[in-house]
């Protein structure tokens, strides 16, 4: 397996990245995602692409059609049955050049050891807050200290020797934003990558319109203001913009989609737990249904043609709705259900 870091440059990318959505579900009730009162639609199990169907269209559409780099998200990819078996067959792949998790890090005290032994070697873990009591909040569980057994995750998870280890924080004002500086501070002497997310108007509808989201930059310049900030000395394949405290271990990255735009490096495509291909998170157009086709007995070489078809004209679908009023429209998945 290949690691992903490369130098710090931006340049249109090839689109070789797939996004996998194991499952819908999840064990936490995250405020900006599936808040307990969201009423969500699961896909039914029998909708579900099975192990099979996903390695089936992994080796035989995805990997012909140029994809190497692929993520397992949700939901939450960790309670996903068999995800076990489905890492250590992804990763035996001979093409695939980079198999990564994005998890909300709950099962990875007891599950970082099997899935790194089974071929997983870059993880990408939530964690909004160091405060207990904020944390539980967030992630919708109030009452339970969560907190700690997350830590307990990335603990085990820095230990087993996962790297790189980035950890995940969608900053919204008022809640975690006064947590900046703490979380930032986590990278001085662990290398870690702590990457700081702006709150999209995807899930929670309510809490976005009551405390909307901070730019990057402003985040950037309180970090500067403490420590000094410089630009990262690696970047990853994704959208994050890349910086590191002058002598730190870790890097901090900033997902600034909403007052960036990232799109021309945009190099990847969405698969979720029901077989939809997407060519865009924000946008949703375009999408094509491959689970139905492959049980329908569509041959491989017509799905690769239909996928292929779609590559050429995401450019296109990529998103433009920044001044056309997309961002107040409301999305038919949301992003447990897309895998972010
Ligand atoms: N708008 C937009 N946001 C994205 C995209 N990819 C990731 N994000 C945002 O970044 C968050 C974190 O993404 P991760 O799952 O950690 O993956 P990543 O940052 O792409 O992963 P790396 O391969 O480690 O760089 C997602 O939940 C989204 O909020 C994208 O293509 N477009
Ligand atoms: C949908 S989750 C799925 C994976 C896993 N359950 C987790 O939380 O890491 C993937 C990423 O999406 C982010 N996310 C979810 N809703 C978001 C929103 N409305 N705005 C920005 N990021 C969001 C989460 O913080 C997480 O980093
Ligand atoms: S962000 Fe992840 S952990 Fe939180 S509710 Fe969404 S899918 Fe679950
Ligand atoms: S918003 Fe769409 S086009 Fe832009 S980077 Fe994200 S997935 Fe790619």
């Amino acid at each position: 397996m290949i690691q992903s870091f490369e130098p710090t440059v931006n340049q249109p990318k090839q689109v070789d990245y797939l996004r996998i959505s194991l499952i819908d579900r999840c064990n936490f009730r995250c405020q900006y995602c599936m808040p307990e009162e969201a009423e969500l639609n699961y896909i039914l199990q029998q909708d579900l692409l099975t192990n099979e169907e996903l390695l089936t269209l992994i080796r035989e559409v995805f990997i012909p059609a140029g994809f190497t780099r692929f993520r397992l998200t949700g939901g939450e990819p960790l309670i996903r049955p068999g995800v076990m078996e489905l890492v250590r067959a992804i990763a035996s792949l001979d093409q695939v050049e980079d198999l990564a998790m994005t998890t909300n890090g709950f099962l990875l005290a007891k599950m970082a050891s099997d899935l790194y032994e089974a071929g997983l070697r870059r993880l990408n873990i939530s964690l909004d807050s160091l405060n207990a009591d904020t944390f539980d909040w967030l992630v919708g569980r109030n009452g339970q200290s969560l907190w700690s057994q997350v830590w307990a995750g990335i603990q085990q998870a820095y230990q087993v020797g996962f790297d790189p280890l980035k950890l995940n924080v969608v900053v919204i004002p008022g809640v975690n934003d006064h947590e900046v500086l703490d979380l930032a501070s986590l990278t001085i002497d662990r290398k870690w990558h702590v990457r700081f997310i702006e709150f999209m108007p995807i899930g929670n509808h309510q809490l976005f319109s009551d405390r909307a989201w901070v730019p990057s930059e402003e985040l950037r310049q309180r970090i500067r203001d403490r420590w000094g900030l410089e630009a990262g000395k690696v970047r990853g394949n994704g959208p994050a913009d890349v910086f590191q405290i002058p002598g730190a271990l870790g890097t901090l990255g900033f997902i600034s989609q909403m007052s960036e735009c990232f799109c021309d490096r945009c190099n990847r495509m969405r698969l979720s737990a029901d077989g939809w291909l997407r060519p865009c998170l924000l946008n949703e157009t375009g999408q094509i249904d491959l689970k139905t086709a492959l049980r329908n007995g569509v041959t491989f070489s017509k799905l690769l043609e239909q996928v292929q078809n779609l590559l050429v004209i995401k450019p296109e679908i990529n998103y433009k709705g920044r001044e056309s009023g997309t961002l107040t429209g409301t999305y038919s998945r949301t992003m447990s259900q897309i895998g972010g």
